[in-house]
C-alpha cells in the first residue's frame, strides 16, 4: 500500500498514541508521537511545560514541531489540541491523510480520569470535558476520515483504519 504522512487526531485519550503504534507496526512505517517528540526536544514533560510555560507556549512548540517531522512513509499520532490551530489542520490536510479518531466522551472520562499526566483533563469534571470537547469538535471533523472507536478494541481500531486507508488509496471512498 502506498502510505504518505497518516496523522491521527482526536480528543485526549481516543487512542492516537497506541493505535498509532499498531497501526505503523503493520504498516512497517516509523512512528512519530508529537507529545512524546516535543518532551524529547525540550527535555520536559507535556505537564512540566504547562506548568512552567503555559499553553500557548506549547501550543507553539505543537506548531513548530509539527513542521519538523517527515512527511512520507510516516504515522503521526498529535496531541489532543493540535487541530485547533487553522494552520496546523490545513499543513496535515495539504501533506497527509487525517484520521479523526472519534469516542464517546463516558468512555473517555473514564480513562482520563485516573491519569494525571494531561493537565487540561485533570480535575476536570464530565461537564469541562464535554464543553473542552464540543469547542474542538467542528476542528476534528476538518479531516479526511472518521473512525469510531467506541466498544472496539486496538486491534480492530487498527484493521479498521488499514481497510479505510486502503480505499482511500483507490479511490474508492465507500
Ligand atoms: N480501543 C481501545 N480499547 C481500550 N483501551 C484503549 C483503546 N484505545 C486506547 N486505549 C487506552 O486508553 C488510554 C489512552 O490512550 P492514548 O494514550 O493512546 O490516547 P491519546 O489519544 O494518545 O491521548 P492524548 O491526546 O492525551 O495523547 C491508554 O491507556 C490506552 O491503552
Ligand atoms: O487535548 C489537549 O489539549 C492535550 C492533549 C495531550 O495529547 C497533550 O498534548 C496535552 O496534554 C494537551
Ligand atoms: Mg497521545
Amino acid at each position: 500500500m502506498f502510505v504518505k504522512a497518516i496523522f491521527l487526531t482526536g480528543f485526549m485519550g481516543t487512542g492516537k498514541t497506541t493505535i498509532g503504534k499498531a497501526l505503523a507496526e503493520r504498516l512497517k512505517v516509523p512512528v512519530y508521537d508529537m507529545d512524546e517528540f516535543i518532551a524529547e526536544m525540550t527535555g520536559k514533560e507535556v505537564k512540566t511545560i504547562f506548568k512552567e510555560q503555559g499553553e500557548e507556549f506549547f501550543r507553539d512548540l505543537e506548531t513548530k514541531s509539527i513542521r519538523k517531522l517527515p512527511l512520507e512513509d510516516v504515522v503521526i499520532t498529535t496531541g489532543g489540541g493540535l487541530p485547533v490551530r487553522t494552520e496546523n489542520r490545513k499543513y496535515m490536510m495539504e501533506n497527509g491523510i487525517v484520521v479523526f479518531l472519534h469516542t464517546d466522551l463516558d468512555v473517555i472520562f473514564e480513562r482520563l480520569k485516573e491519569d494525571e499526566n494531561r493537565p487540561l483533563a485533570l480535575h476536570a469534571s464530565k461537564e469541562d470535558l464535554t464543553e473542552l470537547y464540543l469547542s474542538r469538535k467542528t476542528a476534528y471533523e476538518d479531516c479526511s476520515f472518521m473512525i469510531k472507536t467506541t466498544g472496539k478494541s486496538i486491534n480492530e481500531v487498527t484493521e479498521e483504519m488499514i481497510e479505510r486507508l486502503e480505499r482511500q488509496d483507490t479511490g474508492n471512498t465507500e
